[in-house]
């Protein structure tokens, strides 16, 4: 799928009056695997956010595939997944199998469909232990791959995750790397602080103080941010 941002500005309401989170970002993202970088409170979430359609923007336009993200959020939501970086506001179900099986409700799929999907999904992410858990006694990072898990079973053409890894141990971190990096995954689109991961991306977008500061091929724009960094 191919993201369109052209000038996005997204500003807000605040105690201080308007606070500008993005200003006049302009890039087009159409690699398989897409990571954006960048340091803290730069605007790596809110851009995102508009991608999904879950910030709007103040000015400019987003479309995903030419669905514009004002307007269109019913196309849109079936297109795109979107993982939050606090697993816990997605988690809505009682139960981890409950939580996974309601991505796929309202799909024209028999009960026993859902079923096998669910369970499919289950053994992927490698959580039978805690299919029936309640999702409230998860640690943190195991609600992490839950939220990750209920997206996928959906099958987004596009998945956006914030910051997917940044609660896992290191052996979950690499399977859910090698999970979203290989070449059968969807479309993903992910916010990283672990460069590394960003390395492995086909493009990568720097965003500095709500500006986009360099995008293109990985290697390039983590060396720029590293001489920011410097
Ligand atoms: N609703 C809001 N009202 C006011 N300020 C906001 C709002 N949402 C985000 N911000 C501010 O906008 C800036 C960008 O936030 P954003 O969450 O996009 O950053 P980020 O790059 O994802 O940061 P991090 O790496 O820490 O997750 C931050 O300074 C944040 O405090």
């Amino acid at each position: 799928m191919s993201i369109t941002i052209d000038n996005l500005t997204v500003e807000v309401d605040g105690p201080e009056g308007r606070t500008l989170l993005l200003d006049s970002v302009t890039a087009d993202l159409d690699a398989p695997r897409i990571a954006i970088i960048g340091e803290n409170g730069s605007g790596k979430s809110t851009l995102t956010k508009a991608i999904a359609g879950l910030v709007q923007p103040t000015a400019g336009k987003v479309a995903v595939n030419g669905i514009d993200t004002v307007g269109q959020a019913k196309r849109l939501r079936r297109a795109v997944g979107f993982v939050f970086a606090n697993p816990g506001a997605q988690t809505i179900m009682p139960t981890v199998r409950e939580d996974i099986a309601l991505t796929l409700r309202g799909r024209k799929l028999s009960r026993e469909e859902i079923s096998a999907r669910v369970e499919e999904a289950i053994r992927e992410h490698e959580l039978e232990d805690l299919a029936d858990r309640p999702c409230h006694a998860l640690s943190s990072g195991q609600m992490q791959r839950l939220a990750l898990c209920s997206v996928l079973v959906g099958e987004p053409d596009l998945v956006i995750a914030d910051e997917p890894t940044s609660l896992l141990d290191a052996r979950h971190r690499r399977i859910i790397a090698r999970r979203l990096l290989e070449p059968a995954a969807p479309q993903v689109l992910l916010v990283t602080h672990d460069l590394d991961l960003a390395r492995h991306c086909d493009q990568a977008v720097l965003i500095a103080d709500g500006s986009l500061a360099e995008q293109g091929d990985p290697a390039h724009v983590i060396d720029c941010y590293e001489r920011i960094l410097a």
